[in-house]
């Protein structure tokens, strides 16, 4: 049987068991065997060939639209970065301003159309795979609908999981530790419904013979699977209602209908129309909370705070990891900082490296000479 047949098998086999207590861990089992086997098909068919284009990053964050062909990217690129990417000077980052650029809040913010996703892009064809492969980079996926089109989310979607892309969830919390000898011993909290066995089948799948793993949570099987397999990107997403001028008032509960079905909640979709530019700060608003951007206003000897150029971080981003940014050299003359702001305990706080960064602090960086 070639790797097509044994793929196929084992997908009629999970299709036609039923799932239950007692068939879990067989299920566990053929799944794990089923993502290892697809992963090898998948490197035997871009053997030689190289997968994708990697697109080389720019600015403080980078968002993907992802839509079907004439759903509106390209006309949203444009309304969203003409008017803002002029030229400057940019004090922390060196950037080539490109048309893709978004300017927002201080931050540059990358817009990378994804071109033509077809249908079967995952598999390959069309070249979807190269298109997609933009998707994994991105900090943020924007998925861009017509009105009139919502259930093209749900096959989008599907394009990008078969793509290995994780969307709105974090990775499980699995934890695992080579051991000598004794099997494998599972701890799992009261969240965790998977059953011991099961786990231990799937681990065992994967080549562990003694470990000791410990689970949190309550991860299904394939969010299991997706954490051993190591390749999974994980990454948040937001939806688009374009074309929003071509409806009238009546035909919108008809829209929101549509949105339910697939699981959308009407309230947490951005309704726009990029070709008369409607809606799109709003749009600005949602891809600035969806980035989780921090605004860090460097406080300069001699020059005092710069609120204009702000150094643009990520939620959780330390001040080693400022430092990082604004350049090499200064993480090694580090000595301490100064924060005044939403992080600080009070005005010109004392902090080293580890102290985490909130939105709109005011930094100042003493170092060596
Ligand atoms: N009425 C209306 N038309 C729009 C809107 N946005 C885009 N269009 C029109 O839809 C068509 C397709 O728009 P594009 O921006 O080229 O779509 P695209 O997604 O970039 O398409 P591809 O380049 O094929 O991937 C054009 O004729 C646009 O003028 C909108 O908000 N309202």
């Amino acid at each position: 049987m070639g790797l097509e047949e044994e793929i196929e098998a084992i997908e009629d086999e999970i299709a036609s068991t039923p799932y239950n207590k007692s068939t879990e861990a067989h299920i566990g089992r053929l799944k794990a065997k089923l993502a290892e086997k697809k992963e090898k098909l998948e490197n035997q068919s871009s053997a030689g060939g190289g997968t994708g284009y990697a697109v080389e990053k720019h600015g403080d964050a980078t968002i993907a639209l992802v839509g079907f062909p004439s759903v509106g990217k390209s006309t949203l690129i444009n309304a969203l970065t003409n008017a803002e990417s002029e030229t400057g000077e940019y004090e922390f980052t060196t950037l080539d301003v490109n048309p893709g650029m978004l300017k927002h809040n201080g931050a540059n913010i990358q817009v990378l159309d994804v071109p033509g996703l077809i249908e079967g892009a995952a598999g390959g064809r069309g070249g979807g795979k190269e298109v997609l492969s933009v998707v994994r980079t991105a900090d943020l996926a924007v998925f861009m609908l017509s009105v009139f089109e919502i259930e093209k989310y749900e096959r989008l979607k599907e394009e990008l999981y078969l793509n290995k892309i994780r969307l709105d969830t974090e990775p499980p919390s699995l934890h695992i530790t080579k051991k000598h000898k004794g099997g494998i011993n599972v701890n799992k909290t009261d969240t965790v419904d998977l059953d011991e066995q099961t786990i231990k089948d799937v681990l065992n799948e994967y080549g562990y013979v003694n470990a000791e793993a410990t689970i949190r949570g309550n991860p299904s099987i394939d969010e299991i699977i997706d954490s051993l397999m190591d390749n999974r990107v994980y990454i948040p997403s937001i939806v688009v209602a374009n074309k929003a001028d071509l409806i009238d008032h009546d035909y919108l509960p008809t829209v929101h209908e549509n949105l339910r079905e697939y699981g959308l909640d009407p309230d947490e979709v951005t309704f726009i129309s990029a070709e008369k530019e409607k809606g799109l700060d709003a749009l600005k608003e949602r891809i600035w909370d969806s980035l989780g951007l921090v605004r860090v206003y460097m406080d300069k000897p001699g020059r005092g705070v710069d609120y204009d150029e702000p150094l643009v971080l990520f939620e959780g981003d330390t001040i080693g990891d400022a430092c990082e940014k604004l350049g090499k050299d200064l993480e090694e003359r580090f000595r301490f900082a100064r924060v005044s702001g939403p992080s600080a305990k009070h005005d010109d706080q004392q902090v080293g490296k580890e102290h985490v960064l909130a939105d709109e602090d005011v930094l100042r960086v003493i170092t060596r000479r």
